[in-house]
Order: C-alpha cells, then sequence, then structure tokens
C-alpha cells in the first residue's frame, strides 16, 4: 500500500539530531552553484560586523511585514521548484518561500547564536555555496530566557548542499557558525550529519578516511554564501502597490 511506503525524505533526516533537520548533500549541481554565485548583485550588500548580507526581495518592515513582491528568477528556478517537489513549503501559510536572506562569509566570519524567529512560518531552508562551513545548534530544553543551552550539534555545510530545519527544532534550537578560518576535529562522533556529507573524505583526517577516530579533519574556510529561504508570515500587499515599495534592498 502506498501509504506504508517509507517517506523517502526521511533518508535525508540528520538522525542524532532532534527534530527535525534534514540535510541533502548535492542539491545543485556546480553549473547551477557558478550560476547562482554569479547572478548575485555585487552592489547589494549590507556590510555586518562579521558577514555581508543581501534581504531579498526587501528587508521585512519594522512589524515584521514583508512588501509584498517577487523573488528574482535566478532564486526561483530551479531551487524552489526543487523545494515544491519535495514539499519543503508545502504546510506553510504561502505554500512557497517569499523571502530569502542571503549571508556571504569570508574566513574568520559567522552569525552569532540567534533563533530565527516568529516572523517566518517554522521552516529554513538553506542552500551553501562555494566554501564549507560548521552550522552549530544548541537545543533549549527550556525558553531561552529562562534556561542557559546545553547540548550542542554540529552540521557541517558542504557547498552545494541544502539544510532543512523545521518545527519543532526551529522553535527549541539556537543556531552560530562561529566566526573562525578552520572547522577542526571532524570525524562522525562529532558532525552529526556525517553519514550524510556528499563528500566526507574531503573533510577526514588523512589517516582517518571514514570518520570514525584518529585526530579528526579541518575544513579550511573559504568565502561561503548562503541562501536561506523563508515564508514571511505577514506580507503586505497594499502598501507595496500604494507606496510603490518592495524594491530589494
Ligand atoms: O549561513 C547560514 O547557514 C545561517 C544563516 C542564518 O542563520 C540566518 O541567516 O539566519
Ligand atoms: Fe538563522
Amino acid at each position: 500500500m502506498a501509504s506504508s511506503a517509507p517517506d523517502p525524505r526521511l533518508a535525508f533526516r540528520i538522525p542524532s539530531l532532534p527534530p527535525s533537520f534534514y540535510y541533502i548533500p548535492s542539491f545543485i549541481s556546480p553549473e547551477e552553484e557558478a550560476s547562482l554565485l554569479s547572478k548575485i548583485p555585487p552592489n547589494r550588500w549590507t556590510n555586518l560586523t562579521h558577514r555581508r548580507l543581501q534581504a531579498v526581495a526587501s528587508t521585512l518592515t519594522k512589524s515584521n511585514t514583508l512588501l509584498a513582491a517577487p523573488l528574482p528568477s535566478y532564486l526561483l528556478d530551479p531551487i524552489v521548484t526543487r523545494f515544491t517537489t519535495l514539499g519543503i513549503f508545502a504546510h506553510t501559510p504561502h505554500k512557497a518561500p517569499n523571502h530569502v536572506l542571503v549571508n556571504e562569509y569570508k574566513p574568520g566570519e559567522g552569525i552569532m547564536a540567534h533563533e530565527d524567529g516568529p516572523a517566518y512560518a517554522p521552516v529554513v531552508a538553506t542552500v551553501s555555496l562555494g566554501g564549507a562551513v560548521m552550522l552549530e545548534s544548541a537545543v533549549n530544553p527550556a525558553p531561552i530566557h529562562i534556561a542557559p543551552l546545553y547540548t550542542t550539534h554540529r552540521i557541517l555545510c558542504e557547498p552545494r548542499s541544502l539544510l532543512v530545519t523545521l518545527a519543532p527544532a526551529y522553535i527549541n534550537t539556537m543556531h552560530c557558525v562561529p566566526a573562525v578560518t578552520h572547522d577542526v576535529d571532524l570525524r562522525r562522533a562529532t558532525v552529526a550529519n556525517w553519514d550524510l556529507l556528499g563528500e566526507a573524505w574531503r573533510y577526514a583526517a588523512a589517516d582517518d578516511v571514514d570518520g570514525s577516530g584518529g585526530s579528526g579533519g579541518t575544513n579550511v574556510r573559504t568565502t561561503r554564501v548562503s541562501l536561506t529561504y523563508r515564508d514571511v508570515l505577514k506580507v503586505s500587499n497594499a502598501a507595496s502597490r500604494v507606496l510603490g515599495l518592495g524594491g530589494r534592498r
């Protein structure tokens, strides 16, 4: 019976993590990666202390409202088409992403621990381009202002991969990208998605190609761009029509 067939998406769930993180290596091809990198507008970056950022199509208003504007076509195809096939945004209010935060990290850069918060439906789909980085996720057993963080998990985001974070992980965890030039001690015991990596051998120590022991490998950071797709809950069509807003920052 079709209903008893295993959900193919489960193959990509990171099993050692709390629900739900999914990791898909080689979500896009090297050609698609190069094309995406060439289409990111060079003049729309906002420089932050440890990374630079583009909010596409625009920055949310103070009330966390998106002024309706279509995503540019380079961010839609093929990525959003594949999201639709996988049903990633099937249960969000708009059934599709309507906002993308594009981050760029040079070696030594990162993003401090944070939650993505209530402006969005609890789904983030992140495509990595360029270099690999370690994303750290800290599970919080209680509301963040009451209890300190405990268990930290490490997720290696390879170039061309897709990382999907769904509720309850979206709500119960904080995440960061450490601002380092090298991600060290890479092996099965310390990298939650080791067995889902497309090219784990690249990151293993020379004496430890299966990642199970040894001294652990190192990822030497190079510039990495992340495309983080989200569905903003509050969308204003009126404001963008009347005020002519909604342009890209
Ligand atoms: O670059 C990443 O993978 C994480 C970015 C992030 O956490 C964010 O934009 O909220
Ligand atoms: Fe985030």
